[in-house]
């Protein structure tokens, strides 16, 4: 009986150790191993597997994309046509709506009388749009809405013109963005850190892409790094290069060189962006003088537009001036005037620089700057 046992268990044994033989040849010859392998085992050489029928290398190009995808091109966008943009943000103007709305509650009163007159200056002037303004609009209602002959003018037609008159429809609001024959429109954009000019040449880069100009930017602005490179990111998106120099680099050697490309490619307009470090203005003349100088040994600069915040009331006006004794101011952009209280202000610079506002800033989005226009203005004020 213990010789039966001995023999089976000898037998097993044997049996055994033949199966496992066999597997251990079978795992090096297909070079796989079970599934908790390591790599490093899969790169031994000595294992490296034949190049036979039965090979992982013939199973492995199941991964493989036999014809990889060609990465499409980015698309860039298609910016809003100008035209149409101070109409679609007229609710934009919610804050400076509280003006006309006040305005046309006074002028609604039974009486018109003093305490009407001073509550309605008072509106005026916290409105921002300045003293003289303020006084000239109110003599031109109490003398128009006088009551004549028993028949009284509508309140809301006379404000509206009125209001008009005082932003000054005969302004040339048109932008110069183009040159002389051959030569491209050069646009010299300034104005104080933070007020949103690097935003508004972006934003410029886009109105002049919807009206199919050709453009170039040239990122003068060096003394901000990210300034170029928010730049950049506009300018990719609507297909508009960037000409950049070394961060601290001189300015006008930028927009020299960016003029220059201009002129070498024939592009329609080149639009500078340059630092507004007001530490001191003598600083500042012989920065933005040497800038302007500079292109101009090439091609005039057609337009100097000067950025301004609109929520920054007087301090606002009070940069205005220090810039326009600077360069040459031609144009205004007011920016920030989405949920200003603050719309008086267009007046306001106007009158004290002698200078049209040619776009206004309403919102952060792309498209949200507007060329501007008295009576569209106007309306939307008055809701
Ligand atoms: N709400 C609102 N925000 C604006 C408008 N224009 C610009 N901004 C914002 O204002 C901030 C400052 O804008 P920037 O363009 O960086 O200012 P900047 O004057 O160029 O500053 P530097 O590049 O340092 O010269 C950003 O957050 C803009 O999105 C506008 O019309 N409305």
């Amino acid at each position: 009986m213990q010789e039966w046992l001995y023999l089976v268990i000898g037998i097993a044994v044997v049996g055994v150790l033949a199966i496992a033989g066999f597997v251990g040849t079978r795992v090096r010859r297909s070079g796989r191993l079970p599934e908790d392998t390591s790599t490093d085992v899969l790169t031994t050489p000595v294992e490296t597997p034949p190049a036979t029928a039965e090979a992982p290398v013939v199973e492995a190009p199941a991964e493989v994309d036999p014809e990889p995808e060609v990465a499409p091109a980015p698309s860039l966008e298609t910016p809003e046509k100008p035209a149409s943009r101070l109409v679609r943000l007229r609710q934009r103007l919610a804050g400076s709506n509280a003006l006309g709305r006040g305005l046309l509650g006074l002028l609604s009163r039974d009486q018109l009388d003093e305490d009407t007159w001073e509550a309605m200056e008072d509106l005026l002037l916290a409105a921002d749009i300045g003293v003289a303004p303020t006084q000239e609009l109110v003599e031109r209602l109490r003398t128009r809405l006088r009551v004549e002959g028993g028949k009284t003018p509508d309140a809301r037609t006379v404000l509206r013109e009125e209001l008009i008159n005082l932003v000054d429809p005969t302004m040339d609001r048109a932008l110069k963005v183009s040159g002389e024959g051959d030569a491209p429109g050069v646009v010299l954009v300034v104005g104080v850190n933070g007020t949103g000019k690097t935003t508004t040449v972006g934003k410029l880069a886009r109105i002049l892409v919807a009206d199919e100009r050709t453009a170039l930017l040239a990122a003068a602005d060096t003394f901000r790094a990210a300034a170029t490179e928010q730049l950049a990111t506009w300018g990719d998106r609507v297909g508009v290069e960037v000409v950049r120099g070394p961060e601290g680099g001189d300015p006008a050697s930028v927009a020299f060189d960016a003029v220059k490309q201009g002129m070498d490619r024939g592009v329609d307009t080149v639009v500078v962006d340059t630092a507004g470090r007001l530490q001191n203005k003598q600083g500042l003349m012989d920065e933005l003088g040497k800038v302007k100088r500079v292109i101009e040994k090439q091609s005039p600069v057609t337009e100097v537009l000067l950025v301004l915040d609109a929520t920054t009331g007087q301090n606002g006006l009070i940069q205005a001036k220090v810039f326009s004794e600077v360069v040459d101011v031609t144009g205004i952009v007011l920016t920030k005037l989405d949920g200003s209280a603050k719309g008086g202000i267009v007046i306001a610079v106007q009158r004290q620089l002698g200078v049209p506002v040619k776009l206004v800033g309403l919102g952060e989005g792309p498209d949200d700057l507007a060329p501007f226009d008295a009576a569209a203005f106007v309306d939307a004020l008055l809701g």
